[in-house]
């Protein structure tokens, strides 16, 4: 079986995306992440291009030693010496040459003629090669180029002395049949291709870049380039959590594995979502929120019968603890059941067919329906709250200069109105207490959870509370556009609930 070099480029390709852009000490803790998963080669960036990028480089290069670190340069002297000097105290450190061998970017961009371009490889490759081992070489624009000019240019690199030749498909163009062919085609043309490790780097411009990685490596293709979440320039580069599992997932008909710890797949894709603020799609493979979410009831039941059914990895291989069984309006009575009875339900069939019919209904008014809802509905105590309080007025005051507090009143069943003032460590906290003063019994908050339940400036925040007073232990729920009102309403909801137990 192959092993797959995985070259990860999110410090530096990802980093072209707008808004990606990090600093040093995120770069850092990104590479020592990258380090874990286990990546063969970490691109940490393009050394020339601003002293900023030079210190990543030559921190990185410092920290990192489990990894070969390499840094991209043009086909040219400076460039060259600037990721040079920055690899200096790499324990492994990797020289990245590209010059674009299409017929519209040597037109138009680089104005220079085949032979001009052939002659920059050489010079530059060598060059490389008389600092340091490991020089790579990229024909930018690979799969728009002419197959024979490009081969031409492969001849010239390796014969230059590159150990890794990328044929990137720059603008995310090709189709994967295109880039198996092309690497095919090198392997029949090019005397020497064996020796080397041939790459790919496909851009997402069509939504392909994950499968033309994997046309690639069908076709023979060494070492994948791609980024942690498939960011990078424009629709961003292919996305290594993608590449690892399609690699790993089918690496009886590939023939092939990576060296990576998949387990750290999970963990590594937070990681930069936090650092970048940008965040993951829910439905984005393997990392995404709903990747191992089951909410329809066809696919709980198949899954609670038999995972395999509806998964092909386990959640446990990308670092997740387990999957994720969603309640709601598509969900059946087998994972409804099944649920009830983790949360400690043990229901006849007719109890069962009757909490279920109310699920439903509830599914259809509300967007998300939580396990309080569940539970809720189950102990049918939710619609039948006898209001021994309610909520007359409040004035919280809270600030970072002075501590919180609370007056509030509630009126209670005769009509008559109590108040109280209380401190407390926050606004909400301050109006616990005084409401606790009110009603004149011990509690105990053991839960407290806030949701947006709309969009929005004037989103509805729907505080749900666990509170115990004795041995008994009730949910109250409170809705309000205003969340201190929404956590009182809470609070004073589950206190009617004990009150009326
Ligand atoms: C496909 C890719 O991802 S390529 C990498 C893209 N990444 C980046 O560009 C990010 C970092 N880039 C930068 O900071 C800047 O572009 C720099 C520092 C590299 C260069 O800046 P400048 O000197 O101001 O040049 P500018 O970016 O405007 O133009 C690029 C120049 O490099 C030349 N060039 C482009 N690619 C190459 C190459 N591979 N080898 C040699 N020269 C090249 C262009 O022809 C142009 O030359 P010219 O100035 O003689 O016309
Ligand atoms: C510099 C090269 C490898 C690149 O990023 C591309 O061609 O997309
Ligand atoms: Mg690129």
């Amino acid at each position: 079986m192959k092993t797959i070099k995985i070259f990860d480029t999110t410090l530096r390709d990802g980093e072209q995306s707008p808004g990606c852009s990090m600093n040093l000490s995120e770069k850092i803790e990104v590479a020592r992440q990258l380090e874990l998963l286990k990546v063969d080669i970490i691109e940490a960036g393009f050394a020339v291009s601003s002293p900023g990028d030079f210190e990543s480089v030559q921190t990185i290069a410092k920290t990192i030693k489990d990894c070969t670190v390499a840094s991209l340069s043009r086909a040219v002297k400076k460039d060259i010496d600037a990721s040079y000097e920055a690899l200096s105290q790499a324990a492994a450190p990797r020289i990245h040459v590209f010059l674009a061998t299409s017929p519209l970017h040597m037109q138009y961009k680089l104005k220079m003629t085949e032979e001009q371009v052939l002659e920059h490889i050489r010079e530059s490759v060598s060059y490389a090669r008389s600092l340091v081992p490991d020089v790579e070489f990229s024909a930018e624009d690979a799969s728009r180029s002419d197959m024979a000019f490009l081969a031409k240019a492969v001849k010239t690199a390796i014969g230059a002395g590159a150990k890794t030749i990328n044929l990137p498909d720059t603008v995310g163009y090709v189709l994967p049949q295109e880039m198996y062919d092309m690497i095919t085609y090198m392997k029949q043309n090019v005397e020497g291709v064996d020796e080397i490790d041939l790459a790919v780097h496909c851009h997402n411009d069509l939504g392909m870049a994950v499968a033309n990685s994997l046309a690639s490596v069908s076709a023979g293709a060494t070492q994948v380039e791609c980024t942690v979440n498939g960011i990078g320039e424009r629709a961003g580069n292919a996305s290594l959590e993608e590449i690892v599992m399609a690699i790993h997932t089918r690496r009886a008909l590939l023939d092939a594995d990576t060296n990576i710890n998949t387990k750290q797949l999970y963990r590594t894709s937070r990681l930069l979502s936090k650092i970048i603020g940008v965040s993951i799609p829910p439905n984005k493979a393997i990392v995404g929120a709903n990747a191992f979410a089951h909410e329809s009831g066809i696919h709980q039941h198949g899954v609670l019968a038999k995972r395999e059914t509806y998964e092909i990895m386990t959640p446990e291989s990308v670092g997740l603890t387990t999957n994720k069984m969603v309640l709601g309006k598509h969900s059946g009575r087998h994972a409804f059941d099944d649920f009830l009875k983790e949360l400690g339900y043990n229901l006849t069939p007719e109890e069962l067919d009757t909490a279920f019919g109310q699920f439903k209904e509830l599914c259809d008014k509300k967007k998300e329906v939580t396990e309080y809802d569940v539970e809720a509905l189950v102990a049918q105590k939710a619609a039948k709250v006898v209001e021994h309080f309610r909520l007359k007025q409040f004035v919280v005051n809270s600030g970072n200069t002075i501590q919180a507090t609370a007056n509030i009143t509630l009126e209670d069943m005769s009509g008559a109105s109590q108040e109280q003032v209380a401190l407390g460590d926050g606004p909400i906290d301050a109006a616990y207490q005084a409401i606790e003063k009110i009603v004149q019994m011990p509690l105990v908050l053991n839960n407290y959870k806030i949701n947006a339940v709309s969009h929005g400036e004037d989103a509805l925040g729907e505080v749900v509370v666990k509170v115990s007073s004795g041995s008994r232990t009730v949910t109250g729920r409170g809705l309000s556009t205003d969340i201190i009102e929404a956590s009182m309403l809470a609070y004073i909801n589950a206190v009617n609930k004990l009150l009326g137990a």
